[in-house]
């Protein structure tokens, strides 16, 4: 089946029964007579000691008590083409003008336990507060020649759609990647490969194959066909969607991702009635096809119910912010690379408790929370939802409004995980989404983070202080704190104007608020006043204008 995260039209894969485990296990054959090639056991009898070999066309499975199992053949020629498993890494049989490539098989040890048939149980987790089914999942990505749009190579692609399983909760078993000049329109990758993926699914269990870049809907059709029909196909924008659906904490963010999720089924609603069809014995032919006509527009519908909420919502939030700005405390947005360490910072400075932890994607709603430096001066400091490359386009969309907390802040400061090997990258892809929400008239600080965690720190200090709009911190140890908080306080300095003000006696409270969210250089005490000079914030200032004007006469 295509769609795989649809909580409204089905319940998360992540929730699915044991049932379709066992409807994956395979039924004993022992007539089956074709060659097996024979898997490397030292390197899998951890995570498969059940299995012994594999036959070449990967259909059938020899187990280690001999016996024999067989699933059903490959649906086309095709696929079939160049099939096999050579154990430790896996071969490839490419198409001619495909470059060599690598498949992997992970060594699953550690907290993730065995994956055999007594391990059943341990791969029930606790994830959310909810007990879900680990499932195996396999990862397939493509290398395009001469692809210059990304700066992320293929290894270290996958190994971020790695980390995105594992938030989601899926164990990975394995995975491949292809060089290609161009995705193939049917299958996205050759069918050597698609051949060589199906024996891994049989070799190993796999119930889930997920791919880097997002595939057509008829891509998937394709290769779930290709692939037997047992297995799951989905890839990264689905597993993205998917965990943003588990991670909706607030209603607005729950709205959000449904709208996200459903504009990303609706061209993808095929196939869930097919199943009608061959009850009929094909004989109602059509009766699917009208079936599919009628969810897409309930679905359609369901958008604009949604669309029409979000907007409600929305308008609350933006009075909400309206009453905010009648405080003229600046407000200074962290953004960055998901997994940077913005929540920590903020937590660090504000004493909050956004949840911050080593996964992807652990916030998904704003919070705005008052920092009071040392000096008694005051910002409101908000965070933000985390960035990746290939972010889903469904996804910005949908998440526009409660990113336009970003694009009406004074400051953005861009959070870098500094000590992370694809830093850089992660910079990028960062400045690419800041570019398609039209950030580009708002100043910006860049923090690297982590720094207690990097290979070399000093390194990373010394390059820090060469540059003054980069500020060296560790938001879990404190380090750099002040510096960053200082530079934040000359940032702002920078956009506020200079006024020269008498404030009458009876507007004290002006004074203190200045005190608050300017920068005052001197006061004198005259008979009809306080004469302030100071740097105050534009909208302040503006308030500040019959007092201005007072002074000056
Ligand atoms: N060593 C080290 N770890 C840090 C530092 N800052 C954050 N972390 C860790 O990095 C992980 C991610 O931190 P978060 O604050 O959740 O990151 P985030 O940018 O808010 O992530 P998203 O909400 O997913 O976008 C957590 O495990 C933090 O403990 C730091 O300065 N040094
Ligand atoms: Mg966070």
């Amino acid at each position: 089946m295509s769609l795989c995260f649809c909580s409204i039209l089905k319940p998360s894969f992540l929730n699915r029964e044991l049932d379709f485990v066992s409807r994956c296990r395979l039924a004993p054959n022992p007539n089956c007579n074709k060659p097996f090639q024979f898997l490397n056991l030292q390197l899998h009898d951890r995570g498969f000691p059940h299995l012994k070999a594999v036959q070449a066309d990967g259909v059938g499975v020899l187990y280690s008590d001999d016996t024999v199992s067989e699933r059903a053949a490959p649906l086309d020629a095709e696929t079939q083409h160049g099939a096999a498993v050579d154990g430790v890494v896996g071969t490839a049989t490419e198409e001619s003008h495909e470059s060599p490539n690598r498949t992997r098989l992970k060594k699953i040890e550690g907290k993730k336990g065995n994956v055999d048939d007594g391990d059943e149980e341990n791969r029930f987790n606790l994830r959310n507060g909810r007990e879900v089914f680990e499932e195996k999942a396999y990862l397939v990505g493509v290398a395009r020649k001469g692809d210059t749009d990304s700066s992320f190579d293929i290894e270290e692609s996958l190994s971020e759609l790695e980390q995105l399983a594992d938030t989601a909760g899926l164990r990975v078993v394995g995975s491949t990647h292809q060089n290609l000049v161009a995705p193939n329109p049917r299958t996205y990758i050759g069918s050597g490969k698609v051949a060589e993926i199906k024996s891994a699914i049989h070799a190993f269990d796999v119930e889930t194959v997920i791919f880097d870049d997002e595939l057509s809907p008829g891509q998937l059709r394709n290769l779930e066909k290709a692939f037997g029909g047992d297995v799951r196909v989905c890839d990264r924008t689905a597993l993205i969607l998917d965990i943003f659906n588990q991670r909706a904490a607030t209603r607005e963010a729950a709205l959000q991702v449904s709208l996200a999720q459903m504009e990303y089924q609706l061209p993808r609603l095929t196939k869930m009635w097919s199943h009608l069809e061959r009850q009929a014995g094909g004989q109602v032919k059509g009766m699917g096809e009208k079936q599919i006509e009628v969810d897409k527009r309930i679905l359609r519908d369901q958008i604009g119910a949604l669309k029409k909420e979000i907007e409600s919502v929305r308008k609350h939030r933006k009075q909400y912010r309206n009453r905010r700005f009648d405080i003229p405390v600046p407000v200074v947005s962290l953004v960055g690379y998901t997994n940077a360490g913005k929540s920590t910072l903020l937590n660090r400075l504000t004493g909050a408790d956004v949840l911050a932890e080593d996964k992807l994607f652990a916030t998904l709603d704003p919070t705005t929370r008052r920092v009071q430096m040392k000096n008694g001066k005051e910002f409101l400091l908000t965070d933000t939802v985390g960035f990746i490359q290939k972010l889903p386009t469904t996804l910005i969309a949908a998440f526009r409004a409660t990113l336009e907390e970003i694009s009406e802040s004074s400051l953005l400061v861009h959070v870098v995980d500094i000590s992370h090997p694809m830093a850089e990258q992660q910079i990028d892809a960062v400045d690419k989404v800041l570019e398609e929400l039209d950030t580009s008239s708002i100043p910006k600080l860049i923090v690297w983070n982590k720094v207690d965690n990097a290979k070399d720190p000093e390194k990373i200090r010394s390059e820090a202080k060469k540059d003054p709009d980069i500020v060296c911190i560790s938001a879990l140890t404190g380090e750099g704190l002040d510096d960053f908080c200082n530079a934040v306080q000359e940032r702002l300095k920078d956009m506020m104007v200079w006024v020269e003000a008498l404030i009458p006696f009876d507007k004290g409270e002006l004074l203190s608020t200045i005190h608050q969210v300017g920068m005052v250089e001197t006061i004198e005490y005259v008979d009809n006043g306080a004469l302030v000079r100071a740097h105050v914030p534009l909208r302040f200032a503006r308030l500040l204008t019959p007092m201005r004007q007072s002074c000056v006469s």
